[in-house]
């Protein structure tokens, strides 16, 4: 060993997982005796050679660009081949197993539609509810691609038992545990997404988790093949001699307060019942010994779970007084270091990687005994805070079983042992900070939770980049520049893998570098609304199986000499490393680490115990490691050249800020969206508000024009009804002499009236209707132009009505309408600066009206102007009695009762405006019918644009002429009957 050279940690850092096994090394002989014992396991592979470590100047590294005339013309193979290249470069490789856990919907969460659908064993399809459910998907706020599938090794429904679960995804790792190899299994998912509930289980019946069930297996399958517990595991792959206080149980602390604390939360024995009987055959030539520790990772620090709790009651440092009736304690504990694993506990390894130092372990005899350990873990766990909060983890829970395998029948073999490890994490939640509205303490963590993902993630990527650079190598070797690709120029060229930049994947490097198994288990919650955050985990588990890992057996260790117990001071060191204690280091004097204090409250009592409950703050105070630890780190790593090392570390600062400024913009980018969705969508709101707005307003006008088309074509007498066989108003009232004619025929119709009304007695029947004074004037000037005689006095005087003239009215303001709007209001004025001008200019305008059927009466008439009958009127002359106006309209539907209610109301109003206006003169009525009729041509104008709108109109229109017909009808029976009632009285008078 002596005559290798050392690793260099610029060297260790440019290796990667999977090596090239080019030739069998002599080295790995030990390894692969012992691995052949094992029936099961392949025949282990040559080991490659050990590549020296020399370190060459950065500038000749061969990662300088070569001109590209000088590269080989390669087509750059497929993401598959490359793959399968990365697969095939070495025959141990394997993927990362990744397993995806769908968790059941509990009762109290609202029962959306899951976002997941399993289409198979091994693929599942995530769809954005937002798209589904979003009408404008447009608008969505998500980053994260709308559907994708992705594919697992296997996929677990939600009604997958745990039993069935630990089968398929951990009982191998177990199996390769006893067998001498080690395996790390991680859960990885958002909060609330089964992590913990996969790991450590429920409390009911069969809910166990992997990790009881894990122990129980380990104890079934080594039943009768306990070992006698010299040795216990160091480091990595270490043994060295054991002592008495590797099986004293972590002690409660003996602070009565502190112990109080402890009671209350623990949550009394586990259930025995649930024992997993399973029992793997082992090789029973050998005999176990089984080690537990259990660790966390909390605010980029590595704590130790079964330290002693140090508590102290009532003190307070620099803090409040306590408040009357709450406790306060002060507990503390120190952070852990992580160093490298010396390259003699593990020759054959091209990259060592880091243990945790000072991290207690526990020889267990039996599975209660560990279960009772990792009962102790979770309480420390939760009494310093990190599951103190009972909604999320926040710390990354590590549970790492060690098996020393020795060969029964030589037991002094020094080349017998075997140490495997079987690392069990139970990763934090992975949902971002902006998500959880975190601040102050909260908000650090969570930055340390990401920031250790995060990490996790960019390690799995370098690695990934690397294995295929890799390959490509090993697929095109001989192609370099000479008609030759050396792999070894290739290996100089990748990435370093980011490991330090996290306590997280640096504790957890070895299993990614090293010879271990990997499982990873996505817990994913579909109920969850965190849409982005599971697209997030699928993508990192997509990642995760595409890096290889070369499973092997753990090296053989050469025991220790078990020195004679008078030689034992206490606790005995390896033989061959040395812990570094503080006196050996060199440098200046360290400072005393203050450390960092924070508060946690625990409730206690109450619940079914029915006791008071009360709170208690703990003041918890975590030191850091110290400063010698941390420089007796640099020295295991040997650093040769300073500023090389400067230059890496560097490099990785740098890549650390590139990917958190990656993070900061993907934070912005999604922020960005959902504010431009949201102004997005209040504008397409107002939008909304804005046209129905104007829709309604629109409906409004066209109504009210409508009905005042209907005021104006009834003026000019251009529709068929009694009514409108009538001569106008105005025409009556030409001349003074012509008034003077009407009071006449008032007087004389007071005598006609009485004898109608004799004549309605005598009969008995109806008498007809009396037309009114002013009509009978009418009539008789009409048959004096005609060269008629006056009719008979007993002819029927015609009613005439005027109505007053509704302009259209002022629409409501909208946006957009103002136009028009100012249209509607000049052909307003223009209309009665035209009427202005024709009383000026009657002829000229009249003519121009070439189309108007009316034309030729309009030039004949001038002064003598006779509105023409209507159709009606001219297929039946007009009688002495003339009927009473009957309802021509085709179906008197309720419709047409509500226009009569409405219509007729408007209609009534205008009649009795009649004798209070002025009357209108001839020539405006005839302008306004005029015009109406032109609007009606503009509307047909119009019907070739919009079709329905004017068609409707018109049935409108119809339908409001029949019900103000009917209305007339209703006035001209009460005016009938009023003429009737007035002569009654009269002749009572009388
Ligand atoms: N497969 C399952 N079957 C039934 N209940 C489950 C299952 N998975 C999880 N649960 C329940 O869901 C809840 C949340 O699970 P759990 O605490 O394990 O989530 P988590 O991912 O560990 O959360 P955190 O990261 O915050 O610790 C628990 O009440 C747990 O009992």
């Amino acid at each position: 060993m002596a005559s290798k050279p050392a690793p260099t940690r610029a060297s260790s850092r440019s290796k990667i997982a999977a090596p090239a096994k080019a030739a069998p090394a002599p080295a790995r002989t030990t390894r692969t005796r012992a691995a052949s014992k094992q029936p099961e396991d392949p025949p282990a592979a040559p080991a490659p050679k050990k590549p020296t470590t020399s370190r060459k100047p950065l500038e000749k590294r061969d990662n300088i660009d070569v001109p590209a005339a000088a590269k080989p013309k390669v087509k750059p193979p497929s993401a598959r081949a490359l793959k399968q290249a990365v697969l095939q470069s070495d025959r141990e490789a394997e993927p990362i197993m990744a397993y995806l856990r769908i968790r059941p919907r509990l009762g109290e969460e609202p029962s959306s539609s899951p976002y997941l659908i399993p289409i198979s064993d091994t693929a599942v399809k995530m769809a954005d509810p937002q798209d589904t459910q979003n009408a404008r998907p447009q608008y969505r706020a998500s980053v994260a691609q709308p559907s994708s599938i992705y594919t697992f090794s296997h996929i677990f429904p939600p009604n997958t038992t745990q039993q069935d679960f630990f089968t398929k995804t951990t009982l191998p790792l177990v199996k390769d545990v006893l067998y001498g190899q080690s395996a790390l299994l991680f859960t990885y998912g958002v909060t609330n997404s089964g992590k913990t509930y996969t790991v450590q289980g429920g409390t009911e019946k069969g809910t166990a988790g992997i990790l009881p069930r894990t122990l129980d297996v380990v104890f079934n399958s080594i039943e009768g093949l306990h070992g006698d517990g010299k040795y216990r595991p160091v480091r990595l792959y270490g043994v060295e001699p054991s002592d008495s206080s590797d099986s004293t149980p972590p002690q409660l602390s003996t602070e009565p307060d502190l112990a109080e604390v402890f009671q209350s939360l623990d949550q009394g024995a586990e259930p025995e019942f649930d024992i997993d009987p399973t029992a793997i055959p082992v090789d029973r030539n050998h005999e176990y010994t089984v080690w537990i520790s259990y660790a966390e990772v909390y605010n980029e620090k590595v704590y130790d779970l079964l330290a002693d709790a140090k508590g102290e009651s009532d003190i307070h440092i620099d803090g409040p007084a306590p408040r009357a009736g709450n406790k306060s304690l002060l507990l503390s504990r120190k952070a852990l270091t992580l160093r490298p694993s010396p390259a003699t506990d593990n020759p054959d390894a091209e990259i060592n990687g880091k243990y945790i130092s000072g991290l207690r372990q526990f020889r267990i005899h039996s599975a209660a005994q560990a279960k009772a350990l990792v009962k102790l873990g979770n309480l420390h766990r939760r009494v310093f805070g990190t599951l103190a909060n009972r909604e999320s983890s926040r710390s990354h829970g590590m549970v790492i079983i060690k098996i020393i395998r020795g060969h029964r029948g030589d037991r002094n073999d020094p080349t017998a042992l075997q140490v495997s490890r079987l690392t069990l994490v139970d990763l934090a939640g992975s949902e971002r900070t902006k998500h959880t509205h975190t601040t102050g303490d909260r908000l650090k963590e969570a930055g340390n939770i990401n920031k250790s993902l995060m990490v996790l993630g960019q390690c799995m990527e370098v690695l990934r980049s690397n294995q295929r650079k890799l390959a490509m190598s090993l697929a095109h070797e001989g192609a370099g520049k000479s008609g030759r690709m050396d792999t070894r120029d290739v290996k100089r060229t990748l990435a370093v893998v980011p490991f330090r930049h996290s306590k997280l994947t640096e504790s957890l490097m070895d299993y990614f570098v090293g010879d271990s198994r990997a499982v990873m288990i996505v817990n994913i919650n579909p109920y969850d609304t965190g849409y982005d955050e599971n697209s997030h985990v699928m993508k990192f588990a997509s990642l995760a199986r595409e890096i290889t890992v070369t499973p092997a057996a753990a090296p053989v260790q050469k025991a220790p000499p078990i020195p004679a117990p008078s030689f034992l001071p206490g606790k005995l060191k390896g033989h061959k490393f040395k812990e570094p204690s503080p006196a050996t280091l060199k440098g200046p004097e360290v400072a005393p680490n203050p450390g960092y204090r924070r508060k946690v409250t625990i409730s206690m009592g109450g619940g079914e115990r029915g006791r008071v409950v009360s709170q208690t703050t703990l003041e918890v105070l975590e030191e850091d490691e110290t400063r010698e630890d941390q420089n007796s780190d640099d020295e295991d790593d040997e650093p040769e050249n300073p500023l090389v090392d400067a230059l890496f570390d560097e490099i990785e600062n740098l890549r650390y800020q590139l990917f958190e400024a990656e993070m900061r913009a993907a934070i912005i980018e999604a922020e960005t969206r959902e504010e431009v969705m949201l102004e997005m969508e209040e504008r397409m709101r107002l939008m909304e508000q804005k046209h129905s707005r104007r829709l309604m307003s629109e409906m409004e006008r066209n109504e009210m024009k409508t009905d005042a088309k209907i005021d104006m074509l009834h003026q000019g007498g251009l529709f068929a009804s009694p009514m409108k066989t009538r001569p106008t108003y105005a025409e009556s009232y030409e001349s003074e002499d012509e008034e003077e004619d009407v009071e006449m025929s008032l007087v004389e119709c007071a005598s006609e009236e009485s004898d109608s009304d004799d004549e309605m007695n005598i009969s008995g029947t109806m008498p007809p209707r009396s037309p009114s004074p002013l009509a009978r004037k009418e009539k008789m000037l009409s048959e004096k132009q005609l060269g008629k005689k006056p009719a008979a006095p007993s002819t029927p005087k015609m009613i005439i009505q005027k109505r007053t003239f509704i302009p259209d009215p002022s629409p409501l303001p909208s946006d957009g309408e103002d136009a028009e709007l100012t249209e509607v209001e000049e052909e307003g004025e223009d209309e009665e600066e035209e009427e202005e001008d024709e009383d000026e200019e009657d002829e000229p305008m009249e003519e121009d009206d070439d189309d108007d059927e009316y034309n030729e009466e309009e030039s004949e008439e001038e002064d003598d102007w006779v509105p023409p009958p209507p159709p009606s009127a001219k297929k039946t002359p007009r009688k002495s009695e003339p009927k009473p106006p009957t309802s021509t309209a085709k179906g008197s539907s309720a419709v047409k009762q509500r226009k009569i209610s409405k219509a007729g109301a408007g209609a009534a109003d205008r009649s009795e405006s009649v004798s209070a206006s002025t009357p209108m003169p001839q020539k405006k009525l005839r302008k306004s019918a005029k015009s109406a009729l032109s609007d009606s041509e503009d509307e047909e104008e119009e019907e070739e644009v919009k079709p329905v709108a004017p068609k409707k109109k018109r049935q409108l229109a119809k339908k409001a002429i029949v019900t103000v017909d009917n209305v007339e009808q209703v006035t001209w029976e009460a005016e009938k009957l009023n003429t009737v009632g007035g002569k009654t009285i009269r002749r009572l008078g009388n």
